[in-house]
């Protein structure tokens, strides 16, 4: 059986008073690939911002690769954040630094020392999201779906358990979106969890996989059809 990577039990999530998740269950296994879906406000975000220990849940237990996120300390929350590689929907590089730089700037800030290692790591990872020759660039020089690229390769630069990523294709076009799309699914094959939340609600049908929806402040159990059925998905996609 596969190792649990992430588990909430009886999870009550809040933001400012308000109560956004009650009593919710989850469980992702290394390896897997789950969507979460639901209306604006349905408390998409507030899930993930809870795995990555962003936001205390108000009550249950939340395990996220081997650490108890109720509990964490703070020195501790940094070293969970190196085990799950985050992608937000806004890419948020430094715009100063190459992309090349952007990478190795993560590795520092990580305990990275070797620059042979860093370089090996940089040229590997550029190559694995379809950036190989743009290292010297700078992120305006890059196109929209490039700079989205940029941030994946920063989110596996100590190449996480899992990915959670939050509207990862929010800012993009759709071919580009299901490019970027592609590049999560090959990340997925090669073994790292991806926890998406997206509005896109195409990506179901193009890529097929376990999903939690996000209602009323319940995850739903739905089939794939009822979900396809509910989110009225037309041959054409979103
Ligand atoms: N920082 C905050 N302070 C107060 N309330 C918040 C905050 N962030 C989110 N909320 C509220 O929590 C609820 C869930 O929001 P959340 O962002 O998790 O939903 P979402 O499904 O990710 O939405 P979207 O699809 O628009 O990103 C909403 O009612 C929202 O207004």
């Amino acid at each position: 059986m596969k190792n649990i990577v992430v588990s909430f039990r009886d999870v009550d999530i809040e933001q400012e008073d308000n109560v956004v998740m009650k009593g919710i269950n989850i469980d992702v296994a290394e390896g897997e690939f789950l969507y979460l879906i639901g209306k604006t406000g349905s408390g998409k975000s507030s899930i993930l911002k809870t795995m990555y220990a962003d936001l205390e849940p108000k009550s249950g237990t939340v395990k996220v690769v081997g650490y108890n996120v109720r509990t964490i300390k703070r020195k501790e929350i940094a070293q969970l954040r190196r085990k799950l590689g985050i992608v937000f929907q806004d890419f948020e590089l430094l715009t100063d630094r190459t992309v090349k730089d952007n990478l190795i700037f993560v590795m520092e800030a990580t305990g990275w020392k070797s620059a042979g290692a860093m370089e090996r790591k940089v040229y590997e990872l550029l190559e694995r999201v379809g950036l190989e020759g743009s290292g010297n660039k700078y992120p305006h020089q890059l196109s929209g779906g490039e700079q989205q690229r940029l941030t994946i390769a920063r989110a596996l630069v100590n190449d996480p358990l899992v990915l959670l990523a939050d509207e990862p294709t929010g800012n993009l076009d759709p071919a580009v979106a299901q490019d970027i799309l592609k590049l999560f699914v090959e990340i997925n094959q090669q073994g790292t969890a991806v926890i998406m939340a997206t509005h896109y609600h195409s990506f179901l049908k193009q890529y097929p996989a376990r999903v939690i929806y996000c209602e009323d402040g319940n995850l739903k159990d739905l089939t794939r059809n009822q979900i396809l059925q509910r989110l009225n998905i037309g041959e054409s996609g979103d």
